[in-house]
């Protein structure tokens, strides 16, 4: 049992006023149930003070805020001048700081994230470990899988998560750590192993405002967390950086191209549409990879993961046996098949960058033409839709705008920023036929009624969702599922 008192002891220069036994922590107050100390956050579009009485009514036993004239009568509270920086502090103390008891490594980057993160935990499992995960595709404890909202979850639920794999018996864990999440302090008060870098391309210049701020974002993992080996890639401009000024004990780099210098580098790569391998030569000595997934992409977050494998000290012969048992992550380059005698690749392309590779990775494995299908999220970075448009211009042969999750965003507008970067440059007419179809069925349809035999569709953004989100709603819609059942219609006809 915690007491408000002993939560108090994690928060220098909290005033407290009362005493109560807490059972829960919470900073949604829609989520607060009776015994839980609730953290009032101000944020940008709610205020948790104005919540108080809701949350009073629900049961909570305490109250922390930065105003105490907003807290009920009699009810026990901690005074903070930050809520959100007090978050943090709170979840750490209340679940025990199990970080301190759990090997976690962290990985961020602009695009990879979820792929490096897979890839490290089937390593870790090879080794014998049981494991828990944290990120896009939700979390998993064991062999049990818990869903989750955000990429990198708000403090409370991450260090929740972290108490529960340690309750299953799990000796490390493997998170993927957002810039967001880096800025706003979810993962303060982790201590990471391991920190692992991807890439810096744009995406998010909403929140981050210039890519020099994303960049800082995603440095605070190497600088302020002081991880004992920091995972980085070279190739990448802000990874060279990161290497050459981090906190951590060891640094350990690695080179997707094969540049000079870098401790792990791949040799030999044959690359299929479901497969790819290569040898990666690491300070350990050779590492076989055998993977059962394609995308050129995914031969760097492969040696992010060998890097995570040989910081762990685990053997090259466990490090190629946990990559060859990884299975496929859902959602990325992920063949489509229904009979037909084109290609279709699901992809969760959603950056510029993201846009870039899978179709450089999927021409090579396209005899006959390319085909997009894709989408800018709304209420999301305005500036890479034009560039996306541009991209899937260039490197498709035929590339159809649609809606990828438009949110609180009217479609056709976010169609428009597309668009937007899809005329072809004059006098040139180079590049791909375009089609605008804001229906994210009937573009898929389009692309579907058009492909040939040796074509590929690849049809991107969406990767391994089960939804579109329209407005606030959540509607089913799965990539996977439509393009299937828009090849049978096909068939059948
Ligand atoms: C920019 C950002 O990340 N904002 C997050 C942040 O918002 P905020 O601090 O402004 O809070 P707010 O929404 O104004 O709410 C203030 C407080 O009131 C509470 N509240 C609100 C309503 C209510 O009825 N009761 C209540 O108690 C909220 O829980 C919150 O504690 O805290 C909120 C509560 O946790 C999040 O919902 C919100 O995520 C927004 C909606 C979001 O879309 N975030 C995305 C961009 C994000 O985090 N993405 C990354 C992945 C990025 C990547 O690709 O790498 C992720 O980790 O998922
Ligand atoms: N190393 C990489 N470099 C460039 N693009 C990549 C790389 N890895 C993956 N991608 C592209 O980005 C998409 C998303 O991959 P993944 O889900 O692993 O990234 P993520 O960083 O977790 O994304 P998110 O920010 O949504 O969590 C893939 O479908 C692919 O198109
Ligand atoms: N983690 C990313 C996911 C984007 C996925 C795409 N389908 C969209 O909705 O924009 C984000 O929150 O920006
Ligand atoms: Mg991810």
């Amino acid at each position: 049992m915690t007491t408000l008192t002993q939560l108090a002891g994690a928060l220098p220069g909290a005033q407290c006023f009362g005493e109560a036994t807490l059972t829960g922590l919470e900073y949604d107050s829609r989520a607060v149930a009776a015994g839980a100390l609730f953290v009032a956050v101000v944020g940008e579009r709610f205020d948790g003070h104005n919540f108080l009485a809701d949350v009073v009514a629900r049961g909570a036993a305490a109250l922390v805020v930065e105003r105490a004239e907003a807290v009920p009568a009699g009810v026990p509270y901690l005074l903070v001048k930050s809520c959100r920086e007090a978050l943090a502090p709170l979840a750490c103390a209340f679940w025990g700081n199990p970080t301190e008891r759990l090997n976690l490594a962290g990985v961020t980057g602009t695009n990879g994230k979820t792929s490096t993160m897979r890839l490290m935990d089937a390593i870790a499992r090879a080794a014998g470990e049981t494991t828990g995960t944290i990120g896009t595709l939700g979390a998993t404890v064991g062999e049990t899988a818990l869903p989750h909202d955000r990429t990198t979850p708000e403090s409370p639920d991450l260090q929740r998560l972290f108490a529960e794999m340690l309750a299953a018996g799990a000796t490390s864990a493997t998170m993927e750590v957002a810039s967001h999440a880096l800025v706003m302090g979810r993962t303060a008060g982790c201590t990471f192993d391991i920190a692992a870098f991807t890439n810096l391309t744009q995406d998010h210049l909403d929140f981050h405002k210039t890519m020099e701020a994303y960049e800082a974002a995603k440095g605070m993992l190497f600088r302020d967390y002081a991880p004992r080996v920091a995972v980085l890639n070279t190739d990448d401009a802000a990874g060279a950086r990161y290497a050459a000024s981090n906190t951590a004990q060891q640094t350990l780099t690695y080179s997707p191209s094969g540049q000079a210098g870098a401790d792990i580098w791949p040799v030999d790569v044959q690359l299929a549409v479901d497969s790819l391998r290569f040898t990666a030569k690491t300070p350990l000595g050779d590492v076989v990879v055998r993977l059962g997934f394609g995308g050129t992409f995914q031969i760097g977050n492969v040696l992010a993961a060998i890097g995570y494998g040989v910081a762990r000290g685990f053997s090259p012969e466990t490090i190629a046996a946990g990559l060859a048992a990884c299975p496929p992550v859902p959602g990325r380059f992920h063949p489509v098949q229904a009979g037909q005698d084109f290609a279709v690749l699901v992809d969760y392309a959603h950056t510029p960058d993201g846009v870039e590779n899978v179709l450089k990775a999927a021409r090579p494995l396209t005899p006959g033409r390319l085909i997009t299908v894709f989408g800018c999220g709304g209420d999301r970075d305005r500036t890479k839709r034009p560039i996306m448009g541009r991209l899937a211009r260039e490197l498709s042969d035929i590339a159809i705008a649609t809606s990828d999750n438009p949110r609180t965003e009217d479609p056709e507008r976010i169609l428009d920023d597309v668009t937007a970067g899809m005329a072809p440059p004059a006098p040139t007419s180079e590049g791909a036929q375009v089609y605008r179809e804001v229906n994210r069925r009937k573009a898929i349809a389009l692309a579907v009624g058009m492909a040939k035999q040796g074509d590929t569709i690849v049809i991107a953004g969406k990767g391994h969702e089960d939804y579109q989100i329209i407005g606030h709603t959540k509607h089913p819609f799965s990539d996977q599922d439509v393009a299937r059942e828009e090849i049978e219609k096909c068939l059948s006809h």
